[in-house]
């Protein structure tokens, strides 16, 4: 049995060598040949899996993505050639919720507000946007929530338009990218509508680039409009708008779920598919192979605020380390790849244990995430 991996998915080895052997490949290079006598494809999101990739696939019966989007497999494509595909449903959404809780609790200090002051949407309700409604929920703030198609689906009440989710202080998208159907994301926020977001809000893209049109983005932004941008992802990676960047306040190269259990689970989920689909009892485990966080202890010493909790997610994970390092690569030749590849150890809150002999009030910091 032959099993082709991206190199970046961590303890790929470990798990899948259960089942034969392991070909290491970048992503971003995998070429039609590279699936001659393969059995097995387990990718992330850069490599496009359609009629070109797989023209060469003699022995290939499963596709395992280790990331939650797919719209970079041809899902048409999988089915004409009766390949089972998977893809890792909510393997990163605590990773992206902690990292938009980390880039607010940056601008919250930077602009001095509290978010319990501030009106929050969340647009796209699914695993990684409900991880972004507690946290914040947990700080204090009332959060719209806007989701169309679950609306449509669940017969939900109380969700907004995407224009009323639009007037809101703080913006937070988490839609996938979707090109068909009757709730396509390619530039749900067109020109018009990016206009009409205001001078003073925020705006979160942490879902996929292509959801905002960063042409229109760029355009509005030279001529003056004030909004701030947390920018995550971006059209047309990993060559974005250069000229974006500085006008985005925290600007990072698509690693918001990239926390190291994040990715981790996503390789454990699509190894537990794999076995399935071969009828094999899968028998290894990431929990046995994670390390220890550098710090996995606090003891406190008084109840929570939003300055206390500030200091506890900075501890665990300050985004503005990422920024940092995407403003000083981004100008380089593969620079956007390059940090992803060499991604910095990061863990989420829950590695965290708090310690609260004394009884704090501190609910609201286990409701963000850090262990009991
Ligand atoms: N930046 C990162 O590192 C990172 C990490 C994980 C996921 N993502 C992206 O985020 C996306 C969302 O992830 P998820 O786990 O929350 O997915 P999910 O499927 O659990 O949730 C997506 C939600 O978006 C909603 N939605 C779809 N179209 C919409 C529209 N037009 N308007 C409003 N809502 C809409 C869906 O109904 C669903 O509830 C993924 O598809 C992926 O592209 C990015
Ligand atoms: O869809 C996802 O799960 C995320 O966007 C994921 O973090 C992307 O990471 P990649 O596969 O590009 O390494």
């Amino acid at each position: 049995m032959k099993i082709l991996v991206d190199e970046n998915m961590p303890y790929a080895t470990e798990l899948f060598s259960q089942f034969g052997e392991v070909v290491l490949l970048s992503g971003r290079t995998i070429q039609a040949e590279d699936l001659h006598d393969v059995n097995a494809l387990m990718v992330r999101s850069v490599t496009q899996v359609n009629d070109e990739l797989l023209a060469q696939a003699n022995k290939l019966a499963f596709v395992g993505t280790a990331t939650i989007g797919i719209d970079h497999l041809d899902l048409v494509c999988l089915q004409q050639r009766n390949i089972a595909y998977t893809n890792a449903p909510g393997c990163n959404a605590v990773s992206v919720g902690d990292y938009v809780c980390s880039a607010l609790l940056v601008l919250a200090e930077q602009q001095l507000f509290t978010l319990a002051d501030k009106s929050i949407a969340v647009i796209g309700v699914g695993n990684t946007g409900s991880q972004t409604v507690s946290r914040l929920t947990a700080l204090g703030a009332q959060v719209m929530l806007c989701d169309p198609p679950r609306v449509e689906k669940e017969d939900l009440t109380g969700f907004v338009s995407l224009e009323q989710a639009l007037q809101a202080d703080i913006i937070c998208l988490h839609v996938p990218l979707v090109k068909t159907g009757s709730h396509q994301t390619k530039h749900l926020l067109t020109a018009e509508l990016l206009t009409g977001i205001g001078q003073d809000a925020i705006l979160v893209n942490s879902g996929r680039g292509d959801v905002i049109d960063n042409q229109a983005l760029l355009a509005l932004k030279q001529m003056g409009h004030a909004m701030t941008l947390v920018l995550d992802v971006w059209e047309n990676e990993p060559t974005p708008l250069l000229e974006l960047i500085p006008y985005v306040a925290i600007a990072t190269p698509h690693i918001a779920g990239y926390s190291l259990e994040g990715k981790a689970r996503g390789t454990e989920m699509i190894y537990q598919a794999y076995a399935q689909f071969l009828g094999l009892q899968a028998d290894r485990s990431i929990s046995d192979i994670l390390p220890v966080p550098a710090i996995s202890r606090i003891d406190i010493n008084q109840s929570a605020d939003q300055t206390f909790a500030k200091k506890l997610v900075h501890l665990v994970y300050d985004v503005r380390r990422d920024d940092a390092i995407f403003r000083k690569s981004i100008m380089k030749a593969g620079g956007f790849d390059e940090m992803r590849k060499n991604y910095l150890e990061r863990r989420e809150f829950s590695s965290l244990r708090l310690v609260n002999e004394s009884h704090y009030a501190v609910e609201s910091l286990y409701q963000l995430g850090f262990a009991k």
